[in-house]
């Protein structure tokens, strides 16, 4: 059995690139907006100020196009900015303390890399949503974990939307979802594409959407 519940988010759920250049980065996210589920704003190279003043830009943006808006690192400049969500890795925090300071309903999301085991505790802890990953080998960050599409299908991880990542290109995308992915975040994928709006399209496709 692998019934999805129907209010279930799904599609694509979109990374910003490092982009050093606030009005630029509009106008790379502003066209593909519109094809994605959910945006998470990362950018591992812009030092607080920068971030700050592009998480601001974007904020209007996801606003006008419905779109949630998820701080990648940052629970507490997500919380100060009154953005939809934040998202933690290992090395970010305490879930727990995100979920105890965020309004009910701040989306929250946990890296959970190639283990079912941390989604189970990352859920305890207040996530509401669980990602898994890399799938395959990511151009935006080599050195990450491998996981397996195994991990998708396993029947005991929490009742909440699921995430892949990592490598994850309109073609193999289908196999994650097929695996029972709700949501395939990407970066390169889209905006390294040379048309980033109908790569944005084709992720769509492969949920049928
Ligand atoms: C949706 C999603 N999944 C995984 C990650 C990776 O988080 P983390 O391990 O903290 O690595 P960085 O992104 O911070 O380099 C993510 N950001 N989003
Ligand atoms: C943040 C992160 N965590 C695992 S892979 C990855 C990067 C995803 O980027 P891409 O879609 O370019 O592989
Ligand atoms: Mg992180």
């Amino acid at each position: 059995m692998n019934a999805r519940p129907p209010d279930r988010p799904r599609g694509l759920y979109l990374l910003t690139p490092d982009e050093p250049d606030t009005a630029q980065l509009l106008a790379r996210v502003a066209p593909v907006l519109p094809h994605a589920t959910w945006l998470q704003y990362r950018n591992k190279r812009a030092d607080a100020g920068v971030r700050r003043a592009q998480l601001v830009a974007l904020l209007p943006l996801c606003r006008a196009m419905g779109v949630p808006l998820i701080v990648n690192d940052d629970w507490r400049l997500a919380a100060e900015l009154g953005a939809d969500g934040a998202h933690l890795g290992e090395d970010d925090g305490a879930l727990a303390d995100a979920r105890a300071a965020m309004p009910p309903g701040t989306l929250l999301g946990a890296s959970c890399y190639d283990d079912a085991a941390n989604a189970h505790r990352a859920v305890d802890a207040g996530a509401s949503y669980i990602a898994f990953g890399a799938f395959f080998p990511s151009p935006t960050k080599p050195a990450a974990r491998i996981a397996t599409k195994a991990l998708l299908r396993d029947a005991s991880l929490p009742p909440v939307p699921r995430v892949a990542i990592g490598g994850i290109t309109p073609d193999n995308a289908r196999q994650l979802v097929a695996a029972g992915a709700d949501l395939v975040a990407v970066i390169s994928g889209v905006f390294d594409a040379r048309h980033p709006a109908s790569a944005a399209r084709a992720y769509r496709a492969a949920f049928d959407l």
